[in-house]
């Protein structure tokens, strides 16, 4: 079994789990009693065409066992939120990215960023638990959801008032999303099989993406020369993990990125 169908297999059992403790309608009632605004990222997008750098939150992953495995979701979120950042993104998967509810909660308190649950979502009840924690956003992988699925888990999210960002790997998936109106399409350029990054891939990809929905470049970017290359071609938000949880001064190097258009610009302007 590839190490995605063991994560989508435990995020079975442990849904069956939480779903005795709390059943749906126990579950809707705590979503609708927590009262964080709603931060759309839709609107961070329509007010600016800098980059947009969605901060992830990850302490370890399948292929990194340590990334950063003393980090505090709060102090992280205040350093994202003061570079700039116009999303956080928030592994709640506790097996294998030692994520848990609680780092989405303590956060979704602390800042007045959209929040992206970032897990494996294969059943409505996961987005009831996304809203009762505080996100605003929630991925939803197509690679782990038939077509029906995805357009219900689609649609069930904005009922609830998330909007969604859509992962695909290559245009194979791309083509299980199909009318679907998701906000926004993320391509990971991460292989889920061998873990490998490969930037290239998010470019020569590009000419089959949609005009109409924001793509999002995810996985494997570790400076701003990526963030304006990919830029350039048409991607308006970045997400990024392991570039900023290694960082001692996370703040200042999202900066970097954000503006990296900017840089590649300011470089050939003329002295004023
Ligand atoms: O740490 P990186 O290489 O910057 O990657 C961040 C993000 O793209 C990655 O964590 C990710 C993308 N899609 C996922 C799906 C599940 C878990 C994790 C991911």
């Amino acid at each position: 079994m590839d190490i995605l169908s063991q994560i989508v297999s435990r995020t079975r059992d442990i849904l069956e789990t939480r779903k005795r403790e709390l059943p749906l309608a126990d579950l809707e009632a705590a979503a609708r009693a927590r009262q964080r605004p709603h931060h759309a990222l839709t609107a961070a997008l329509a007010a600016s065409t800098d980059p947009l750098v969605i901060a992830e939150f990850k302490r370890k992953s399948p292929s990194r066992p340590n990334i950063n495995m003393e980090a505090d979701p709060v102090a992280v979120a205040k350093a994202y939120a003061a570079g700039g950042a116009a999303a956080m993104s928030i592994l709640t998967e506790p097996d294998f990215f030692a994520g848990s509810p609680d780092d989405l909660r303590k956060v979704a308190d602390a800042v007045s960023i959209p929040l992206l649950r970032k897990d494996f979502v294969i059943d409505r009840y996961q987005l009831h638990e996304a809203k009762a924690w505080g996100a605003d956003l929630v991925l939803l992988i197509a690679r782990i959801l038939e077509p029906s699925q995805l357009a219900e888990l689609q649609a069930e999210a904005r009922e609830l008032g998330l909007e969604t960002l859509c992962e695909i790997h290559n245009l194979d998936e791309y083509e299980r999303v199909g009318d679907t109106p998701i906000d926004f399409l993320g391509v990971n350029c991460r292989d889920l099989k061998r873990f490998a990054t490969n930037l290239d891939q998010l470019i020569d990809i590009v000419p089959h993406l949609p005009k109409a929905t924001p793509w999002v470049a995810e996985s494997g970017i570790h400076a701003p020369e990526d963030v304006a290359r990919l830029h350039e071609v048409g991607y308006r938000a970045y997400l990024v993990g392991e570039y900023l949880m290694k960082s001692p001064d996370p703040s200042a190097r999202l900066e970097e990125l954000r503006t990296a258009n900017r840089s590649s610009t300011s470089e050939t302007a003329p002295p004023s």
